[in-house]
C-alpha cells in the first residue's frame, strides 16, 4: 500500500509513503536540465525541466516512483493493481511508455494546468523498460500549489479527476474513494455533541479527548488509509515555517505508517513503509525517512548544477542514528 498527500503552508509540499514487502533499490535522483532523456517513442529530449525524486536507476535511467520538478509540479505513482490498464501504440497520439510517464510530465510541464493539456493527447503504452522490469500497475497523483488531479488509465480509457482533498492511496478507483468519505462527514476534531437520542435525552459523558473522530478507521486497507489521511491532512495545523511544515507533513503521513507484522502479504512476508518522503516543491528540497531511519534527511536540488547533463543520485541512509543525551 502507499499513500500520497499534499500540504500547503507558506510553501507547497508533496510526498508519499512507499509501502511494500521488498525494495527495488531506490535512491534520491536528480535529473538536471540537460540530461538527455531517451523517450521510447518520442526520442531524445535534451533540454527540459530538472527534477528530483525517488527512483530506481537502471542503465543510467531514472525510473521515478515520485518526483517534483523545478517549477513546483509533483507527481507520484501508486499501485492500482487489477484496475490499471495501458494501451497499444496509437499513431494519432503522443505515445508515452508506462515507465516514463513521470519523467515525461515533469520534464515538460510547469503546472497541473499544463499537465492537463498534455494529457489530452497522451496514450500510455504497455511498454516495459526491459525484460527485467514488469509493467507496474499504477495510478497517479499530480499536484502543484494551485490544484491536484488523479490520472487513472483503465479498461474504458484515461480518467482525469480533480482531487480536492489532495490525497491518494490504492484501490478502489478514486471516485469510489471520494464517495466513501461521505461516511465520515460526522467526524470532527472537536468533541462530539450528544445528538444520540431525539426522544429521551441520554446522559453521555465525554470521558476522553479525541471522541469527535471516533469511527475514523484505523486499519491498513487502502480505503481506510484514504479516509484517515484525508481527515488528518484536512485538519492539520502547523506554523508556516519550513521545519514546522515539514514536521507536520511527516505527522500526516505517519498516520498511515505500516509497521512490520501487521500486513502479511504472503507466508512470513510483510508490507512495511519502506520510505516516507516530503518535498518542498517551491524550494526543490526532498526530505525522507526510511523504516529504520527516523531522522529526516534532506537533499536540495538547487545545490547541484542543474544545467549539467549527468544524473546525480544519493543512496538512502537506512540506519537509525540515535542521539544519546547522556
Ligand atoms: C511497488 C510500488 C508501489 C507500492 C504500492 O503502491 N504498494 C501498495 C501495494 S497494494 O496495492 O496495496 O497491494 C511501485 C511504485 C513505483 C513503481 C516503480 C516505478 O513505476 C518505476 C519502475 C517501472 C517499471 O515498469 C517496473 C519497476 C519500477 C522500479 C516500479 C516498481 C514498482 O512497481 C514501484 C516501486
Amino acid at each position: 500500500m502507499c499513500t500520497s498527500a499534499t500540504y500547503k503552508t507558506n510553501d507547497f509540499y508533496f510526498g508519499r509513503t512507499l509501502d511494500y514487502e521488498f525494495s527495488y533499490g531506490e535512491v534520491v535522483a536528480i535529473t538536471p536540465r540537460n540530461y538527455p532523456i531517451n523517450f521510447h517513442f518520442i526520442g531524445e529530449v535534451k533540454n527540459h525541466y530538472a527534477m528530483i525524486g525517488m527512483a530506481h536507476i537502471a542503465n543510467d535511467y531514472p525510473l521515478y516512483y515520485d518526483a517534483v520538478n523545478e517549477k513546483g509540479l509533483g507527481m507520484a505513482g501508486l499501485n492500482f493493481v487489477g484496475n490499471a490498464k495501458y494501451y497499444d501504440v496509437d499513431e494519432d497520439k503522443e505515445n508515452v511508455a508506462q515507465y516514463e510517464f513521470i519523467n515525461y510530465i515533469l520534464s515538460q510541464c510547469a503546472s497541473v494546468k499544463e499537465a492537463k493539456e498534455k494529457l489530452k493527447n497522451i496514450n500510455i503504452t504497455a511498454t516495459q523498460f526491459n525484460d527485467n522490469y514488469p509493467l507496474a500497475q499504477l495510478h497517479y497523483i499530480i499536484a502543484d500549489k494551485e490544484s491536484c488531479i488523479v490520472v487513472e488509465t483503465m479498461e474504458d480509457g484515461m480518467h482525469i479527476y480533480d482531487n480536492k482533498v489532495g490525497v491518494l492511496t490504492n484501490n478502489p478507483p478514486f471516485p469510489q474513494q471520494m464517495f466513501m468519505l461521505n461516511n465520515y462527514m460526522g467526524l470532527s476534531p472537536k468533541q462530539p455533541e450528544n445528538t444520540f437520542s431525539q426522544n429521551e435525552k441520554l446522559d453521555f459523558t465525554q470521558y476522553s479527548r479525541g471522541m469527535g473522530a471516533l469511527g475514523l478507521p484505523g486499519d491498513l486497507s487502502s480505503a481506510s488509509r484514504f479516509a484517515r489521511v484525508a481527515f488528518v491532512k484536512m485538519n492539520s495545523k502547523s506554523s508556516p515555517e519550513e521545519n514546522s511544515s515539514v514536521s507536520q507533513f511527516f505527522h500526516i503521513l505517519n498516520s498511515v505508517d505500516q509497521q512490520r507484522g501487521c500486513c502479511e502479504v504472503a507466508e512470513g512476508k510483510y508490507e512495511i513503509t519502506i520510505y516516507t518522503s516530503c518535498c518542498n516543491c517551491d524550494k526543490g528540497i526532498y526530505y525522507y525517512t526510511t523504516y529504520d531511519n527516523h531522522q529526516i534527511t534532506a537533499i536540495d536540488m538547487h545545490k547541484e548544477n542543474l544545467d549539467s547533463d549527468t544524473l546525480v543520485s544519493y543512496p538512502l541512509i537506512t540506519t537509525e542514528n540515535i542521539k544519546y543525551q547522556n
